[in-house]
């Protein structure tokens, strides 16, 4: 059986990515491709890096049946879109930020920039789609909260240590990005003389990913959030997230120990993976990867963790194709197999 896919707004970044590593997807066909400016074009000639897509029309909206759709659309956007198909028993992964928090008022505050939710009444039953932590409930979900990037890395780091009550609830996630975490429609501040050769932290204390990570935290600690200091970074680079995060240890524990205790927590993930070398963007690059790399800083009772991955891959579209999958029973690594870019 080959299920049929729509993109609502394939013409961003993580659309894009979608579309890219859908086409060699073994059970799974993009039928359907949504895009503001671009409706009307063909996907493959609007993008060449998609040249494959020869057929394939950008309309305005998705008419084509589909038994799945991916939303990419701009934060704030994505709700309203989402709805109908969720309403019409379309299984619906939204890749923007609109289900992810679940507070009251936390939508409004941080992602709505004051606007009241669109579809409220979908909140509650939205799915943060990270398979480590949730595998069992993205398959039985019809709508999934793809994660952020920078939360992707950041949980994936630290979220053995905060199960086993290794650290104390007081963390900080130091953390860089890859300009096309900025997206397409960036704007102004991220051309290539401005980003070149520069690197700088933004949105410090007030970025919408901390909430975001303190949630999900929390969520394995009886929903009892740490503190969670998050400063990003923009690097110079196109792709990539990496996260190095650092809490007291609350306890004794030595290095072999931390990592018999990472490898069991993800012994069953077919994505994430410990390492005992410090990992780089590029060892994931392209792919849907992330790799953790904890360390006990014995002298000062500190972990330290450091992980990388893909920001559009397990940070948006590789992300949300692990969770298609799993919401519609197949193999979780479908169409997902593939050596990082390298160099
Ligand atoms: N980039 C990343 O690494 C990640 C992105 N995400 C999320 O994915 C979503 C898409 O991000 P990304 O792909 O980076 O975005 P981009 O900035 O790359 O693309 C946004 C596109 O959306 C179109 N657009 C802008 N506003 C609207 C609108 N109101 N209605 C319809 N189309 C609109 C624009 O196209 P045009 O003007 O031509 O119509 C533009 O090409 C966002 O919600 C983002 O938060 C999540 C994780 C990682
Ligand atoms: C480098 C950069 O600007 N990154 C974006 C985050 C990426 C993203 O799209 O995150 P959401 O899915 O949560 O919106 C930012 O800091 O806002």
């Amino acid at each position: 059986m080959t299920y049929r896919v729509g993109i609502i707004n394939v013409t961003g970044y993580a659309g894009m990515e979608a579309a890219r590593l859908l086409w060699n997807h073994p059970a799974a066909r993009l039928v359907a491709a949504t895009g503001r400016s671009l409706a009307g074009q063909r996907l493959g000639e609007a993008f060449p890096s998609l040249g494959l897509y020869e057929d394939l029309p950008i309309t305005e909206t998705i008419e084509a049946d589909v038994d799945v759709v991916f939303s990419s659309l701009p934060t704030a956007e994505s709700a309203k879109a989402c709805a109908p198909f969720v309403r019409a028993g379309v299984k619906v992964i939204d890749i923007a930020a609109d289900f992810r928090l679940k507070a009251p008022g936390a939508f409004e505050q941080w992602m709505g920039g004051g606007q009241p939710h669109p579809a409220p009444d979908l909140l509650p039953e939205a799915v943060y789609g990270l398979p480590e932590l949730n595998r069992d409930r993205i398959a039985a979900a019809r709508l999934v909260a793809n994660p952020g990037c920078y939360p992707a890395a950041a949980i994936l780091a630290l979220a053995p240590a905060v199960r086993a009550g290794i650290i104390e609830p007081t963390i900080v996630v130091d953390a860089k990005s890859g300009i096309s975490g900025a997206g397409r429609g960036s704007g102004g501040g991220f051309g290539y003389s401005e980003v070149n050769e520069d690197v700088s932290a933004y949105k410090i204390a007030n970025h919408n990913h901390q909430p975001e990570i303190a949630q999900e935290l929390g969520a394995l600690r009886g929903g009892e959030e740490p503190r969670v200091t998050f400063v990003p970074h923009l690097v110079p680079m196109t792709r990539g997230i990496h996260a190095t995060c650092y809490a007291p240890l609350a306890r004794e524990i030595t290095q072999a120990e931390v990592l018999d205790l990472y490898r069991d927590f993800y012994h069953a993930a077919p994505f994430t993976s410990v390492s005992t070398v410090p990992p780089h963007t590029k060892h994931t690059l392209g792919t849907n990867r992330c790799i953790v790399h904890p360390v006990v800083d014995a002298r000062n009772g500190m972990l330290v963790v450091a992980s990388v991955l893909d920001n559009l891959g397990k940070g948006a579209a590789g992300q949300a194709i692990e969770n298609m999958n799993l919401m519609l029973g197949i193999d979780q690594a479908a169409g997902l197999q593939l050596p990082a870019v390298y160099p």
